[in-house]
């Protein structure tokens, strides 16, 4: 798939199915984030799999053009709706919205973040209260608005998306790495809560994927220059598609059985790469004083 995939927000050109195409039929998913970069790749390939989407992010504009995208490629319905996931009355709106338009809500995927690079020494506290109010508030705002308006009746399945970049700690990156491991206990935790209301809480946690206003933030592009990636056991940079097909897998009947798991998709760079991710830091600071 690599090869297939868009450097832009754009649906792929040609696509061979990983699972049956009406594996998700008629089942409708809510996207967090899913105008742009790897939200968008998981909602289009959600959409290829049979599935009508409502994706929601702050920007109406650009989630407009997303959906006309998304829909005239997969033949599936798509709807774009304004919300801040800080703002949990306006996810409460987007849900209504969804069940007057759809009639109904499966799948939860839980993507929108907010990330740069930034030394704690300079990380303000309102900086750090920020990411953590979009990735951690905003996917417990999210989650909990779904599951009091459907899933509690219903059923259905949750997937978080988290970031191994953390799991060994990184310098630059403590506001992020604290929000998504918050997050991957919120896994655990609503997986145990909520699983006897046939309520399935997953999280992916992918690698550096490239394509994405996330890479490009966090230097992906300087550090595929620097040969940093080379580190990484498959030794590149992911990309969207790979994260929206391990998406697929966890949010589908594919895993009835999987509740509380967190699927690293990394080409198993956490486990190697650490002494790579301080020289390209080294490599970003030396560009710039100010990040
Ligand atoms: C597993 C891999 C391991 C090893 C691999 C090997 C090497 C890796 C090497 C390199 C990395 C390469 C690739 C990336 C790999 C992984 C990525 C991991 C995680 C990625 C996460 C994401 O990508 S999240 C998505 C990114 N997209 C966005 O962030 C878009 C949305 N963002 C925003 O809206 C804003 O940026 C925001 C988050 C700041 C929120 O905006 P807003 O609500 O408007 O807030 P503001 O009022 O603007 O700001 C609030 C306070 O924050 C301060 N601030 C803002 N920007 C910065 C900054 N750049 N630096 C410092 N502080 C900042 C701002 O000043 C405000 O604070 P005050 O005190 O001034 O009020
Ligand atoms: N790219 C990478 O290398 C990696 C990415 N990830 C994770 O993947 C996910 C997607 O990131 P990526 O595609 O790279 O980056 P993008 O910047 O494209 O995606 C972030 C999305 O979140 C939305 N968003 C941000 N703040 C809010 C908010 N307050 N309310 C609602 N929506 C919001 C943005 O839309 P809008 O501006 O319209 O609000 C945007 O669509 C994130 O969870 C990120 O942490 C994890 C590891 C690596």
């Amino acid at each position: 798939y690599a090869e297939k995939d868009t450097e832009t927000d754009e649906c792929m050109s040609t696509y061979t199915h990983i699972y049956s195409p009406d594996l998700l039929i008629d089942q409708v998913a809510f996207i967090t984030g899913g105008g742009s970069g790897i939200g968008f790749r998981i909602a289009e390939v959600l959409m290829r799999h049979g599935c009508d989407t409502v994706i929601a992010s702050r920007n109406l504009e650009k989630l407009t053009e997303a959906a006309k995208k998304l829909s005239s490629t997969t033949g599936r319905r798509c709807l774009p709706i304004a919300v801040d996931v800080r703002q949990p009355e306006t996810i409460s709106a987007a849900m209504d919205e969804t069940l007057k338009t759809f009639g109904r809500v499966d799948i939860l995927i839980n993507n929108a973040a907010g990330n740069f690079l930034c030394p704690a020494t300079s990380l303000s506290f309102n900086a750090f209260k920020t990411v953590m109010e979009i990735d951690t508030m905003g996917t417990f705002n999210t989650s909990k608005v779904v599951y009091d308006k459907w899933f509690k009746d219903h059923g259905g399945s949750i997937v978080n998306i988290s970031a191994t970049l953390g799991y060994r700690g990184q310098a630059l990156q403590v506001h992020a790495g604290s929000a998504k491991a918050a997050n991957d206990a919120m896994t655990r935790h609503l997986a145990v809560e909520w699983g006897p209301s046939g309520v399935r809480v997953n999280t992916v946690a992918p690698g550096p994927i490239s394509g994405t206003e996330g890479y490009r933030r966090l230097g992906g592009s300087h550090a595929e220059s620097a040969g940093v990636f080379r580190s990484i056991p498959l030794q590149r940079a992911g990309n969207k598609t790979e994260i929206a097909h391990a998406v697929l897998f966890l949010a589908s009947r594919a895993a009835s059985y999987v509740t509380g798991a967190i699927l690293v998709a990394d080409g198993g760079a956490w486990l190697t790469s650490a002494n790579d991710v301080e020289r390209l830091l080294g490599i970003i600071s030396s560009r710039s004083a100010k990040l």
